[in-house]
This record gives structure tokens, sequence and C-alpha cells, in this order.
């Protein structure tokens, strides 16, 4: 029995190589017209940018074409299967449209590829500098508390002192700084020492008394979100270091620093100071990929503030350890002459002796810096 014939039997039979050969042209073909509709799609996001819409995805607009898809489909492909692959070509379109938009984002290294080194009276920060410290206490309190560490810190070849005048308390009743009066000590103790001065501004309107008394500006964590200030530091001819927000995302702390770029001051210093997580046994937790992440998509220097991230002392070295491992620029820690008087954050400022064991642990790292 020989039984029915066979579509083999009954077609001229072409060879795999034969159809294979089909097969790669048609896929030229829809390379082809995939890339052409990729083009067209840039478009319409550049569109979608010029008209201020920086959310590109439009869910209507894909649901709508599917329909058509589906309702034109010929087979032998399935609807839900013709259904899927148009949905990746939408996602991969929704991300080049995103990824042209970023590439205009003047932090991006797309942009500027070389790495944005600052020099301020000499102090270099960020690229192949070596890395920084930038330490003082919390709160400027009195002159005694701020000569006894900007000697001490000096003494100990850091370049930068911070504390601060104006300090955002969670409470209303907490110590608040000491105003104009710990901007005009910061910087004269600082001056003495041979130190640059770097101090956090919270007002709009305190942008110029502390441009004139400080050398950076910081913007702290929780004014990350602050537009006006940002835009306002942007306007001064200060550098700024800006702190990332308390649960802010990557994506929204290299914004902020937009923000700043696009008044046209490019001198801007990136923070990771940890993030608020579900975690307990850490004051925050070091998000030591926004770290790598922002070296890698930014040009701008990045530090880490290893005080706020642990909120506790025991962890400071390791935590300073691994963000220079990660290629941070320098790092941020909070020093004081007596951290049970304190009249901030007493529980997790170092005292002299701390700073010592600090910087002793991290002298290798800091000499030379990461990966040279
Ligand atoms: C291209 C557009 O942007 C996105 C990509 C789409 C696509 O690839 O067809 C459709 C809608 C948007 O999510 C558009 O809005 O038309």
């Amino acid at each position: 029995m020989r039984g029915f014939p066979t579509l083999r039997s009954m077609t001229h039979q072409r060879s795999i190589e034969d159809l294979r050969a089909e097969v790669d042209q048609i896929n030229r073909d829809l390379l082809t017209l995939l890339s052409k509709r990729g083009e067209v799609v840039a478009q319409i996001g550049h569109a979608k940018t010029q008209e201020g819409r920086p959310n590109h995805y439009d869910p209507a607009r894909e649901d709508k074409q599917l329909k058509e898809i589906e309702s034109l489909n010929p087979g032998p492909f399935t609807s839900a299967a013709v259904k899927a692959i148009f949905k990746e070509i939408f996602k991969a379109s929704l991300d080049l449209e995103e990824s042209n938009d970023k590439k205009q984002l003047l932090v991006s290294r797309k942009v500027k590829s070389e790495d944005t080194v600052l020099d301020i009276d000499g102090v270099r920060i960020g690229g192949d500098a070596p890395p920084i410290i930038v330490a003082g206490p919390c709160s400027i309190e009195s002159e005694d508390q701020m000569e006894q560490t900007a000697a001490f810190l000096a003494a100990k070849g850091v370049k930068i002192l911070r504390g601060g005048a104006y300090k955002p308390r969670t409470s209303p009743y907490g110590f608040q700084g000491m105003g104009v009066d710990g901007l005009i000590l910061g910087s004269r103790v600082a001056k003495e020492h041979g130190m640059l001065f770097v101090t956090e501004v919270m007002d709009t309107r305190d942008v110029e008394i502390v441009a004139e008394h400080a050398d950076i500006l910081q913007v702290g964590a929780r004014n990350m979100h602050n537009f006006a200030l940002l835009r306002e530091v942007g306007r001064s001819r200060r550098p700024v270091l800006l702190k990332r927000g308390l649960s802010a995302t990557i994506e929204e702390w290299l914004y902020a620093a937009e923000y700043i770029l696009s008044e046209g001051n490019s001198e801007v210093i990136l923070c990771e100071r940890g993030i608020r997580t579900y975690e307990k046994w850490t004051r925050n937790t070091l998000d030591l990929s926004a770290v790598a992440i922002a070296k890698q998509e930014t040009h701008l220097p990045v530090i880490v503030d290893v005080t706020h991230a642990a909120g506790r002392r025991d962890l400071l070295i390791p935590l300073a350890k691994a963000a220079l491992a990660v290629g941070a620029d320098g790092i941020h820690v909070e020093v004081h002459p007596s951290p049970a008087t304190a009249l901030s954050d007493n529980e997790q400022q170092l005292d002299f002796a701390g700073y010592d064991k600090f910087s002793d642990s991290l002298s290798g790292l800091l000499r030379q810096p990461v990966g040279v």
C-alpha cells in the first residue's frame, strides 16, 4: 500500500538550502523595514520631546496598531504570535525614542565623553585626580569647635572643610544652625587653614549670601527635588555638591544635576548618601550601584557620604573602601571634636582619634586614583 500522495510528492521539492536562502533574503527585507520603522519612530520621539512630552509611552496608540494587525493577519502565524512580535517591536521602538532623548542630557557621557575635573583653587576633583576627602562637623556650632576641627583636618591633608550653617532638621524645634554667623565663621576658619569651605544652602533666598562665603554650595538630600533651588545654584558661579535624595531614583538624581547644568553651571559633584529602604540596621542603605552607574552614565565627579549612608561609626571604613573600589572620586565624612556633645548627628560623627583610624585604613586607596 502506497497510501495517499503526500504534499512532498505532489509539489516540486525545493532544497533546504534554497529555502534558507529565501529566508535569508526575507530577513534582510525585514531588517530594512525595521530600520526604516526605527527611523520614523525616532522622529516621532523627537517631535514628542519638542512638544515637552517627556513620557513617550502611548499604550492607546500601541493598542490601536495591535487591533489592526490582528484584523489583517493572513496567517500562518496565530494572532497571539504576531501580536507578541509587534509588542517587542513597540518596546524596542520606545527604548530607541527614550535613549535618543537621554543623549541630549548635558550630564550624559554621550554628550561629553571625557571626565569633568573640577579645579577649585588648585584642589582637583574627578577624573584622574586622587580621591578627595570632604570632612568636618555636621553643624557649625562655635569658633572653638571649627578651629579645632580645621586645624586637625588640615594637618591630615584634608583640603575641603564641611560644616552646616543652615540645618534641615526633621523637627522644627531642633537646632537650626548658626545662619550667616556660621557662614562667616566656616569660611574664615577654612581660609586660615588653606582649605575650601563647603556648606549647605536650603533656600533660594540664601544662595547669594552662601555663595559669597562658601567655595562649594551643597544641595542636601531633602532639597534634591527643590527645582527652584537647583536652578538658582545653577545660576550661581560656584561649584555644587548635589546629594542624592532620600528616596530618589538614579534618574531623578541625574535630572536634578541636569537642572544645574542647564542653567550654565557645569561644576557639579554628585554625592551618593544612601537611600531609604526597609533595612533598619543602617540609617540608610548605601547604593554602590548608583555610584558605578553615575560614573558610567555621566562625566561628573561622584563622591560618597559614608556618614549618612551608614548612620553608624563601625561601618565607615568598609563602606568608604567599597565606595573607592567602585570608582568614587572622594569620600564625605563627618568629624567633630566631641561627637557626644554635638548639637546634631551625635550618633554618627567621628572624633579625631576615629578619623585617624579611618584615614589610616584608607591611605593606600586615597593616594592613587583607583584603577590607575
Ligand atoms: C512611536 C510612538 O511611540 C511609542 C512607540 C510606538 C510604536 O513603536 O509604534 C507606539 C506608541 C508609543 O508607545 C508613537 O507614539 O507613535
